[in-house]
């Protein structure tokens, strides 16, 4: 009998398999680190072989781990790191460069040169992104770059290329499937998020042959077969395929405007739909595609934050303020407030809403009283104050008023963090029992195609809330701290980083 959906989550630091029951529970887990490689500064890369390995190991340790049998197994959703790009020969099937993953900046020259012949209004009228290293674009143009400056092999079909889910949905079935979903195709810089088809201009300006591109698909949809050989004599069909922080929105069954996820990982990633209609921001957010479901696709708007609960870690093995990143909950509620401290994380600058990538961090209000638990507890204050800037842009640019925030992530086991967000949005905040969103996301949408999940319904009948906190900040207070954090991020972006 079919009891369980495999949901596989290739994530940037950590590959993972989990199985998912009809109770929308997960039964099994199994985790995989692998290699990070920092050749430059700036640069971050991956091996793909290493990923695929990654995926067969943990695929083959969470059906040990589960004492279930491959036969058991419904259905196989993906979902992973979004923008990562792979580039494989279609002879062999071997990757022609490292993975350049998401975080890395080695692109930032090319994209100073389009912001300043200025496609960027072209750019984001055409995929609602930003000009910014951050997305595939630049990236497919870079590795073609280094590996075939002429495009002379690459204009004969000796390429083809991939987001993470390409790349392992190609090797699942054995070289037979090169395909996509709109989630992941919409982070590429090369799709038309309105006509939904890679856009002709787009791959001419970044000197990408349309023949190394994968065919696109709804995120929950037909993406092949594996062959047997990978599991276990059995065929099992993929019937989903998401980027990782859209999947999520998808398993916090955030389905319609005003209902908002907030991630809180290494950086913050807040989603939110905006149903059938893609909504332009001049403020900083980022139009994407939240998921395509029976041939019609749902937008999302989009707010990123480069430093996150990666500023905990950062208290612990910068600072030494702390042993644990735990602890800091413990610190920050010794203190009743920050006495007046701001940190402002901005290590790799800043993001939504002020795409400042030569902003640093800084430190303000510091007295001979400071102590380390005031200097905690406003690192993790910053966290949510950057959480507001971007709430209260989405919210704007929508047009709506916030429903609920629906949280998930590392850090949201911090019940300072949570209760200090809920006072300063003075809104509700919803922690679900189950914090693996991105992987049940994947679940659903691959069992939504094979009717394992009836329809959404019964998806939002599967979240249940842990913990909701509620504001209790007088709205002085909270005007008060707030343009506090806008007068330290204003003199922050004023010290630049020195040109060399
Ligand atoms: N109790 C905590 N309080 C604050 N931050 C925390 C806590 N526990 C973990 N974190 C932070 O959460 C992040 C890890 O979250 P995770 O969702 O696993 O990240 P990612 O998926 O980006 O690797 C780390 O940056 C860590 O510092
Ligand atoms: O792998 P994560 O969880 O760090 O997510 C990365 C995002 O998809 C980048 O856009």
């Amino acid at each position: 009998m079919k009891r369980y959906i495999l949901s596989i989550d290739q994530g940037t630091t950590s590959t993972r398999a989990f199985l998912v029951n009809q109770a929308g529970e997960i039964v099994a887990k199994s985790q995989r680190e692998f290699e990070q490689f920092f050749k430059e500064p700036g640069w971050v890369e991956h091996d793909a072989n290493e990923i695929w390995t990654s995926v067969l190991s943990c695929m083959a340790e969470v059906l040990r781990l589960g004492d279930i049998h491959a036969s058991e197994i419904e259905t196989i959703g993906i979902t992973n790191q979004r923008e990562t790009t792979v580039i494989w020969e279609k002879d062999t099937g071997r990757p022609v460069h490292k993975a350049v993953v998401w975080q890395s900046r080695q692109t930032e020259a090319i994209c100073q040169d389009l912001r300043q012949q200025g496609f960027g209004s072209m750019i984001q009228q055409k995929t609602g992104l930003l000009i910014d290293p951050y997305f595939s674009g630049t990236k497919v143009k870079w590795i073609l770059d280094q590996v075939d400056p002429d495009r002379l092999r690459a204009k004969q079909g000796a390429f083809m290329f991939g987001t993470i889910d390409t790349w392992l949905i190609y090797k699942l079935t054995g070289g037979k499937v090169h395909k996509t979903d709109v989630t992941n195709a919409s982070r590429t810089m090369l799709f038309n998020i309105h006509t939904l088809d890679w856009d002709a201009e787009l791959l001419d300006l970044f000197g990408v042959p349309r023949n190394m591109m994968p065919e696109v698909g709804d995120t929950s949809g037909d993406f092949g077969q594996t062959v047997s050989h990978h599991f276990f004599g059995y065929t099992v069909p993929i019937t989903a395929c998401a980027g990782d922080q859209q999947a999520a929105l998808f398993g916090q069954a955030c389905f319609s405007k005003g209902m908002v996820k907030n991630t809180y990982g290494t950086g913050c990633f807040m989603l939110m739909p905006t149903g059938h209609e893609a909504v332009h921001s001049d403020s900083g957010l980022l139009t994407t595609i939240a998921w395509g479901l029976d041939g019609e696709v749902t937008y999302a708007l989009e707010g990123s934050i480069f430093v996150g609960g990666s500023a905990v870690g950062w208290l612990r093995d910068g600072l030494r303020m702390i042993d644990e990143t735990g602890d800091s909950e413990t610190y920050a509620t010794r203190v009743t407030s920050t006495d007046g401290v701001y940190v402002v994380p901005a290590f790799v600058g800043l993001g939504t809403p002020y795409w400042d990538s030569d902003a640093r961090g800084a430190m303000f209000g510091l007295t001979r009283g400071t102590t380390k638990e005031h200097v905690i507890r406003a690192t993790l204050e910053a966290i949510c104050y950057q959480t507001k800037d971007v709430l209260d842009t989405m919210m704007k640019d929508a047009g709506v008023t916030l429903h609920t925030l629906r949280v998930d992530g590392g850090a949201v086991k911090n019940n300072f963090l949570m209760q200090f967000q809920s006072d300063l949005m003075d809104a509700p905040v919803e922690r679900p029992v189950n914090n693996e969103t991105t992987a049940l996301g994947a679940a659903y949408l691959a069992g939504l195609y094979t009717g394992f999940f009836k329809d959404k319904d019964t998806i939002k009948a599967r979240w249940k809330q842990d913990k909701a906190f509620y504001p209790h900040m007088e709205t002085m207070e909270r005007q008060k701290l707030y343009h506090g954090w806008q007068k330290a991020v204003e003199a922050t972006r004023v010290f630049k980083v020195e040109e060399n």
